[in-house]
């Protein structure tokens, strides 16, 4: 999905919400156990109940690893499954040297490879570099670099300030954007800034207006939709704001996927508010 076709899907759906697939078999609602597939029929009900809602689908490709081979065929039905308006995340969290990180651009971008096609995949920086662009030699793909991550442990590096050769101190995720941003243009590029680093997102947002961020952190994180959308919304959108367990358990009965629609819808109705402001 192009730049422009992902700006026109926000406005058309009033929404910029992006479901995260973090799909926990442990969790799933007893009466689906007998499914061949359960976490794909957890997945499918989860989509046919948010589709006309959000404009994204995150799986943790971490929840479906954990399962084995069956876990990938959990991910390929569900990825098959998606509809083809909604932009698809690999959370993969990737990178290595270069000739890896062919191997996981493959991965995730080649479907005769791996059975997967997605449009994006999350890349940390920190091998520089050589360990990103084999993902952005895919044309019509992105990746999204790890910028500002929601947990407390940002602090550790991404906030720490350093000094570079050609400027004075400033932390380490404004080098990381400022550095990604002579790889690859906002087209192929998004940040992924969490919403409980809001104070940060105003800044972020002038080093890098054009790009696409993706914010996880609202719902079971604690972030604030309305600090967020304030700060990171521009005229084509450039916000993609991920729930993963607020909406998935929502409920862990019969009802599961009618509260996860109403818990999306809650999340819909005030992105529409927010964009009818820009
Ligand atoms: O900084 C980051 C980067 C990624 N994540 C991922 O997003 C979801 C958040 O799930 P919630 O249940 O809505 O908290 C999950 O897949 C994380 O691995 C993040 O939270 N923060």
């Amino acid at each position: 999905m192009t730049y422009k076709e992902l700006s026109e899907q926000i406005f058309r759906k009033k929404s910029y919400l992006c479901v995260g697939l973090d799909t926990d078999p442990h969790k799933i609602p007893p009466h689906l156990a007998n499914e061949k597939d359960p976490v794909f029929a957890f997945n499918r009900a989860i989509i046919d109940a948010t589709a006309d809602l959000a404009v994204a689908y995150k799986p943790n490709i971490a929840f479906y690893e954990a399962q084995g081979p069956r876990g990938w065929e959990s991910l390929q039905r569900t990825l098959a499954y998606i509809p083809a308006d909604c932009f698809t995340i690999a959370d993969a969290k990737r990178g290595d040297i270069g000739n890896t990180s062919n191997l996981y651009a493959r991965t995730f971008f080649d479907p005769e490879a791996a059975g997967l096609n997605f449009d994006s995949v999350t890349v940390a920086p920190y091998m520089g570099r050589d360990s990103v662009t084999p993902f952005l030699e895919y044309e019509g793909k992105w990746v999204i670099l790890l910028a500002l991550t929601s947990n407390l442990g940002s602090a550790d590096f991404q906030r720490r300030r350093v000094s570079s050769e050609s400027s004075d101190e400033q932390p380490l995720f404004e080098i990381v954007i400022k550095t990604a941003q002579t790889w690859a243009n906002s087209e192929q590029l998004m940040f992924v800034v969490g919403a409980t680093q809001a104070d940060e997102l105003g800044r972020i947002r002038e080093l890098a207006p054009d790009n696409f961020l993706l914010v996880p952190g609202v719902g079971a994180q604690g972030g604030s939709l309305a600090d967020v959308s304030r700060r990171g919304l521009t005229a084509a959108g450039g916000l993609l704001v991920n729930a993963s367990r607020s909406i998935l358990y929502a409920s862990s009965g019969t009802d599961f996927a009618d509260r996860a629609r109403a818990e999306a819808q809650a999340l819909q109705t005030e992105m529409a508010g927010y964009l009818a402001t820009i």
